[in-house]
């Protein structure tokens, strides 16, 4: 009765590790550690380093731990990224979770989580954005999100296997306890970066572009705490055990801030006035994005606990400052 965590020793995947064996599961994760670290693994968690699109080591590790559900984390995330090798995206986002989906049907795994993204809507006609908006992705990275949700849809209705997708908006911030928080080798996260802004990693912080249909020109995110999302894993695995039908969830709060907001919140908590430079736009980006975000607080019970920017910013420079004694600051 293992959860199989792809990913695990990545931002969100540490975060959801953490969660299950906070909720007294067994843990084991794959990760490659292309991005993530392995002291980034909980210490409770088995690891087996390897790819996620890896068949036969997945179908023996599935077997060797006794793996009943999959949390599938494991992936490229980066959407300017995806624009410039769209070929690799697809590879990783969706082939090898085409394999990893093969495995898991031939293995007898009942129960698949797996790391969707906003990305899917691409430039919605409006918000908040509910679940039966179209798909319309306007980045390669979205696009290989949305093939594998509609493989797993249609793998479940020939398999035995329900799977939740759950479509995160912008996750940010840390573990509350500073037990795990985000260490990619290539941060380009706005929280992320304004949080190294804040704590000198970074000489200053860029605005990609000012000139979005938006009351103050700049983007609108929805911004959630991970370890509310990580919690929300938890729960869709309990749903999804207790024979919940499979489903596509939001997950976000269902309100937004501009990256000039976040700028200032980012320089108010942290107290440090670090300076910002205007860039061109980048490639990929809508406008805004808002979840609407009932579906996962209805079928799921999810009730979040950290829905405060200032708590996400707080958290995320408490974690950015454990890094530097950690000496594991990537070059910025
Ligand atoms: N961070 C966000 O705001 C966000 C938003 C929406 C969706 N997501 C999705 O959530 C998931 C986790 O994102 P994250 O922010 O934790 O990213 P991350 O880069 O911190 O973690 C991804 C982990 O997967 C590993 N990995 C990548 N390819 C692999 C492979 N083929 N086999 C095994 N391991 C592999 C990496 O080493 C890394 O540890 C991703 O699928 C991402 O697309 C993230
Ligand atoms: O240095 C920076 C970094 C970001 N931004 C802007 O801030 C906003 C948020 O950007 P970022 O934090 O990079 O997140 P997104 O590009 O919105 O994508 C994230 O959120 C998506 C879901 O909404 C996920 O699918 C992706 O994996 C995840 O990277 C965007 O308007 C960016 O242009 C800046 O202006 N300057």
């Amino acid at each position: 009765m293992t959860v199989l965590v792809t990913g695990g020793a990545g931002y969100i995947g540490s975060h959801a590790a953490l969660a299950l064996l906070d909720a007294g599961r067994k843990v084991v994760v794959l990760d490659n550690l292309s991005q993530g670290h392995r002291w980034a693994v909980p210490a409770g968690a088995a690891f087996v380093e390897g790819d996620c699109g890896d068949y036969e080591l997945v179908r023996k590790l599935v077997a060797d731990h006794d793996v009943t559900a999959i949390m599938h984390f494991a992936g490229s995330i980066i959407v300017p990224e995806s624009v410039v090798y769209p070929l690799d995206y697809y590879y990783n986002n969706t082939v090898n979770s085409r394999a990893l989906a093969q495995a898991a049907v031939d293995a007898g795994i009942r129960h698949f989580i797996f790391s969707s993204t906003a990305g899917v809507y691409g430039e919605p006609a409006k918000t908040p954005i509910l679940e039966d908006f179209p798909s319309k992705p306007i980045s390669p990275y979205g696009t290989s999100k949305m093939m594998t949700e509609k493989m797993l849809a249609d793998a479940s209705v020939a398999h035995d296997m329900n799977y939740v997708a759950l479509r995160y908006f912008n996750v940010a911030g840390a573990d509350p306890e500073g037990r795990a928080g985000q260490t990619s080798r290539k941060a380009t996260h706005l929280i992320k970066i304004a949080s190294q802004a804040a704590t000198g990693v970074r000489s200053h912080l860029e605005i990609y572009g000012e000139d979005y249909e938006t009351p103050d020109g700049t983007c609108i995110r929805d911004y959630i705490h991970v370890s509310d999302l990580a919690n929300a894993h938890v729960l869709a695995l309990e749903y999804l055990e207790n024979g919940g039908e499979s489903d596509v969830m939001n997950c976000g709060y269902g309100r937004g801030f501009s990256v000039k907001e976040v700028i200032s919140a980012v320089k108010e908590v942290s107290g440090v006035d670090f300076p910002v430079k205007l860039a061109e736009r980048r490639p990929g980006d809508p406008a805004a994005l808002i979840a609407g975000a009932d579906r996962v607080r209805e079928k799921l019970g999810w009730v979040p606990k950290h829905d405060d920017l200032e708590m996400i910013v707080r958290h995320a420079l408490d974690w950015e400052e454990s890094l530097k004694t950690r000496q594991v600051v990537d070059a910025a």
